[in-house]
Formats: structure tokens, sequence, C-alpha cells
């Protein structure tokens, strides 16, 4: 890295000498540590929609009440690494601490308040969720997704079993459930023998479906480990079925990298690093995880140096010297490689992280511009 700057929203009263907040403890100046509670959030706001669900769905496939969240089920046999995923992806588990996680003996309900309100369901491995004492509607009734978790370092003959006996039960009674096969654990496994225990876990799946007439079954396919992004990543895939804007969001990102010359752009959920969306240009997964890993250097420097800061109505109501041109974060570093990455704070969720090379460094001014109407125009399909 060559050279980096950190530009964090001023402070508007005071003197502003000191990074402490009110509290006298140390605080985040720009929202991104993020306001996500582990919480149930009675007033969740789900789009109504005409449309039948199927891909990018938005909403619930099949809630009886249009109103619930999206739920994202959990399951899998037991220590596939259920607990272990959700601990690192929503609550910040280093991976290896999830060795010592012990066997989840009830459902673990999780909500997660953020750019939109999900919940997390994680299943204990050796539950029969269509033993007649389950209540199933309750269960399958207002889920978003299911993500079933394959050991790729085990025996998987009997997971693949379960998963379709589940899948085709699913297919009479809720057909347009998206399932999501995690084939998990790939980090212990050579290259050869991960892209043979993939194949073989597809190729096995889809020929019980089609056995059973159900070809074009909504089932996605993965390879995961919690020890690099591929989680992150798996799981950014997931959350965007369940974003209605979706396609907005992409047209939206594509026409900002054309106007400035962006080579990769990623709008994302800062605290679980989920990306909801990015513009649609073929990129590898290592622009992913160096704009992965620039959050967590932000985070952490917004952390230890930041400050509260006002809310955005207390914000407009001020007047005056020390009012400032841009109150969201930003940030720039340059890379090696003579490309550089850019980071602005879209909204107390949100990051929009660039790739940039170097020759459009000149162009900060028209990206700042460009990067304010793609602010105005998020925050007419983001509501919250
Ligand atoms: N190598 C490797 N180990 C993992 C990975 N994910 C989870 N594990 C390990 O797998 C073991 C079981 O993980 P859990 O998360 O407890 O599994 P579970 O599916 O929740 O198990 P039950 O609660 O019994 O259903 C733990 O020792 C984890 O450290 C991974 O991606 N790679």
């Amino acid at each position: 890295m060559a050279s980096s700057y950190l530009t964090i929203p001023a402070r508007r009263h005071g003197g502003g000498k000191s990074f402490r907040g009110h509290g006298g403890g140390y605080h985040n100046a720009a929202s991104l540590t993020l306001e996500r509670y582990l919480q149930d959030l009675p007033i969740a706001e789900v789009p109504t929609s005409p449309l039948r669900p199927q891909f990018h769905t938005g909403r619930l496939p099949n809630s009886k009440l249009s109103d619930g969240k999206p739920r994202l089920l959990l399951m899998g046999q037991r220590r596939s690494g259920k607990s272990s995923i959700s601990s690192v992806v929503f609550h910040k588990m280093p991976p290896t601490e999830t060795l010592f996680l012990e066997s989840t003996a009830r459902i673990q309900k999780d909500s997660m308040h953020s750019f939109m309100d999900f919940q997390v369901w994680d299943f204990p491995g050796q539950l029969d969720f269509f033993d007649p004492a389950f209540d199933v509607d309750n269960i399958f009734g207002e889920i978003g997704a299911l993500i079933w978790v394959i050991d790729a370092q085990d025996d998987y003959l009997d997971a693949i079993n379960r998963l379709n006996t589940t899948i085709l039960h699913l297919q009479q009674t809720y057909p347009s459930i998206n399932v999501e096969v995690f084939i998990h654990k790939v980090d212990g496994l050579s290259e050869d023998y991960k892209a043979d225990t993939f194949r073989d876990v597809i190729q096995r799946i889809q020929d019980e479906l089609s056995d059973a007439g159900y070809e074009n079954a909504p089932v996605s396919f993965y390879q995961t480990s919690i020890y690099d992004h591929s989680i992150f990543e798996a799981f950014s895939k997931v959350i965007q079925k369940l974003i209605p804007q979706l396609p907005t969001l992409e047209s939206l990102l594509d026409s900002l990298c054309n106007n400035c010359r962006i080579e990769k752009a990623f709008l994302f959920d800062v605290l679980s690093k989920i990306y909801i969306a990015a513009d649609t240009t073929p990129s590898d997964i290592s622009s992913y995880e160096i704009s992965s890993d620039y959050i967590d250097v932000i985070v952490d420097v917004s952390e230890i140096y930041g400050w509260d800061r006002p809310s955005k109505a207390a914000e407009n109501e001020v007047d005056g010297e020390d009012q400032i041109e841009n109150p969201d974060a930003e940030s720039v570093i340059t890379l090696q490689n003579d490309s550089y990455l850019y980071l602005r704070e879209i909204n107390k969720y949100l990051a929009l992280i660039c790739l940039m090379r170097e020759d459009s460094r000149g162009k900060k001014g028209l990206i700042d511009y460009n990067v304010g109407v793609f602010q105005d125009a998020l925050a007419q399909v983001f509501t919250r």
C-alpha cells in the first residue's frame, strides 16, 4: 500500500479536539460500527408485490400475512457447521473459536436489524422437522431461504438423502422456497477433491429431483468455509435474492461505474460484510476479498478514533460556519498495482466500495458528485 487517507466527518459543535464522545468513552465516527441489534422488531417493513415470487423475491414466498420478516433457516446434519456459520457471519466470532461451540439443542432464533430485517433460525442437526409434533407451517410458512449445510469433509450421503427428502416435501407444499446448499468446510480439501465433491453433490441432488419430476426446483449450490471469504460471498448471494430492489441497485451501480470509470463497485452491509449488490461486470472473488478487508480496517479505525455523530435530522437543522460539505465517512487507499480503493458511507448500514485505476484519481470531484447522486437514488429505493 502506498498511501491512504481516511476522512471522518468533522464535528459541528465545539472545538472538536478530542475524539471522546459525550459518554467519555471512544465512539464511532461514521456509524460504521452500525446499529444492528439482535432484537425482535415488530414493525418490520416488507414490500408488497402482486408478482408471484421466484428468484429476487424480496417477499416471503409463503407468507400468509405477507408482513413477516424473511427468515433464513440453517439446516443440515449434526456438526456440519450451522452454528459456526451463523456465529462467524452475524456475531463476528473468530472462526477458530467455533471449535468450542456446543451442539445446538433447541432452535436458535436471531433477529437481525439492518438495511432490511430478517431472522436466522439455527436448527439442531438431529431434529426431524417433518415429525407430526412440529408445526411445519410455522417453520416453513414465512421463510425466505432454506440453507442446507453439508459437511464436505465427512461422509455426506446421509446429508444428501435428508436434503432430497426435505426438498421433495417442500416442493409439494412450498414450491417457491429458495433452497441454498452450502457444501461446507471445503478449506480442508485439495482443489481436485473439492471440485469432485461439488460436482458429485450437485449431481446426486439434481438426479433425485428430476426423477421426481422437479427439473426446475430453485436449488443453488455454493462451496463455503468459515476460514475464508467464501461464506460471506455465499451469504451475499442468498440475501440478494431476498432484495426486490436488486435489479435497480445493480443498474444504479452500473451507471455509476460507467460514469466514473470504476472497475468494480460493491454496496456492503458493513457489519456483516455481506454485499447486497454489485455492478454487473464479471469479477473474481479477490475484488470482494480486498473490499471486505478494507471495511475491517475502516471499522477498526473508526471504533478507536471515532466519536458520536448527530443524527441526519439534527444535522439538517444546523446552519452556520462549521457546516460541512460531506457529512459521510470516506476513505481512499492506494494499492501497489496502480489501483485504489474508495469507500464512502452511504447510510448507517451501508457503505459503497469502489475499485479504481490510478488514472481516475484526478476525477475525485466527479466521483464524489456521482456518488452523491447514487446516494440520493438509493435513499429513494431503501426508505429506512
Ligand atoms: N474446517 C472447518 N471446520 C468448520 C467449518 N465450519 C465449522 N467447522 C467446525 O465444525 C464443528 C461443528 O460446528 P457447529 O457449528 O457446532 O456445527 P452444527 O451444525 O451447529 O452442529 P449441531 O449444533 O450439533 O447441529 C466445529 O468444530 C467447527 O469449528 C469450516 O468451514 N471449516
